[in-house]
């Protein structure tokens, strides 16, 4: 899959494409079937598909401040778009004057003087150019002038999730910030990942029993809610059970936030420094100050047996 970021590194010659736009923010269920949708298209017209998508996230040019938490850094979006059949995925830089392009200006710059778009799909709720004043029918309207056709994908599917509510960002977003993170990987198809270099900490996970992988962040990564959870670490090329703990450490009277992964029953790994990436699968309980600090390592134990039937059970 190719990877451009501006419009400059489209290459020169680059013929006919089947394009879809958004954020795709998580490329959650909803996103996999317009992308589905397009990699699928693009192989009946014999066409490559593309991927336009924006970074920073537009809602912090247009809004400062409101950058939302996002479910999945770039990198990892891309890997989803290969694994989908996507053919090459732009990300615009989203400055101020790219936001105040009208529809029309946006259409002609990027969909059709650059990627000569033969077809264009989206979710009906997309809006593009300033203001986001442009519909699918103001798309389809300029398709007529600039000779592409537009498609339209109900990416309203419906699970138990947030209560049936449709899949989307924002309903990701909030179960994660709930701590629903079974819920989150329900609209996701997979579960909700947080990623990045592991970091030390207080050093006080081994006398405890049970090192942790201390995760640094991502700026604006979307955080699970302070608590337990079951779920996978990877490493080094490895994916290992895990219970992971995020919060502040109300034990140990501590402030800084963190996002810690345990490696059940491993011994003896050295991850400082390596990019990790720790999966949440089901959460457990609440962080908690027990009265005793032989209160918090036996309530450890039973975390770590339930993450390992939670684990067991959801892999038979
Ligand atoms: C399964 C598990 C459960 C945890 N539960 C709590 C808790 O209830 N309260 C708390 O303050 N810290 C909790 N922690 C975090 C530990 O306090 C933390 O991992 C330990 O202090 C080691 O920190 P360090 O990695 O900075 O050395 C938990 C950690 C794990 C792995
Ligand atoms: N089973 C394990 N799970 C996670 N990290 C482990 C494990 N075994 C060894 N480690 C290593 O130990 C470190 C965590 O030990 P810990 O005492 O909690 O230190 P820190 O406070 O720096 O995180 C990890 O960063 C990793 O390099």
């Amino acid at each position: 899959m190719q990877r451009w970021r501006g419009l400059e590194d489209i290459p020169e010659g680059w013929g006919r494409s089947v394009v879809t736009i958004g954020s795709y923010d998580g490329v959650h269920r909803g996103h996999q079937l317009i992308i589905g949708k397009t990699v699928a298209r693009a192989r009946e017209l014999g066409v490559p598909a593309v991927v336009v998508t924006f970074d920073p996230h537009p809602s912090e040019v247009v809004r400062p401040g409101t950058h939302p938490p996002l479910l999945a850094p770039h990198e990892r979006r891309a890997e989803l778009m290969a694994g989908l059949g996507v053919d090459a995925v732009l990300i615009l830089p989203f400055t101020k004057e790219f936001s105040k392009l009208a529809p029309a200006d946006f259409v002609v710059k990027v969909l059709v003087d650059k990627l000569h778009a033969k077809l264009v799909v989206e979710g009906p709720n997309f809006r593009f150019g300033h203001k986001a004043a442009g519909t699918v029918d103001t798309l389809a309207e300029l398709g007529g002038t600039y000779d592409y056709e537009v498609e339209v994908v109900d990416l309203f599917e419906r699970g138990t999730a947030g209560g049936g509510e449709p899949f989307s960002s924002t309903l990701t977003r909030r179960l994660v910030a709930e701590g629903d993170v079974a819920g989150a990987a329900e609209v996701l198809g997979r579960p909700h990942r947080v990623e990045g270099v592991v970091v030390r900490g207080a050093q006080r996970g081994r006398e405890l029993g049970y090192p942790t992988a201390n995760v640094e962040t991502l700026p604006h990564t979307a955080i699970p809610a302070d608590g337990v959870y079951a779920g996978y670490l990877h490493a080094a090329g490895e994916k290992m059970p895990a219970a992971i703990s995020v919060g502040t450490n109300p034990q140990f009277d501590g402030t800084a936030r963190t996002v810690e992964a345990y490696a059940i029953d491993r011994v003896g790994l050295d991850l400082y420094g390596l990019h990790v990436a720790v999966d949440f699968t089901a959460y457990i309980r609440g962080q908690e100050k027990f009265e005793t600090l032989d209160g918090l390592l036996e309530r450890m134990a039973v975390d770590v047996k339930e993450a390992r039937e939670l684990i067991a059970s959801a892999e038979d």
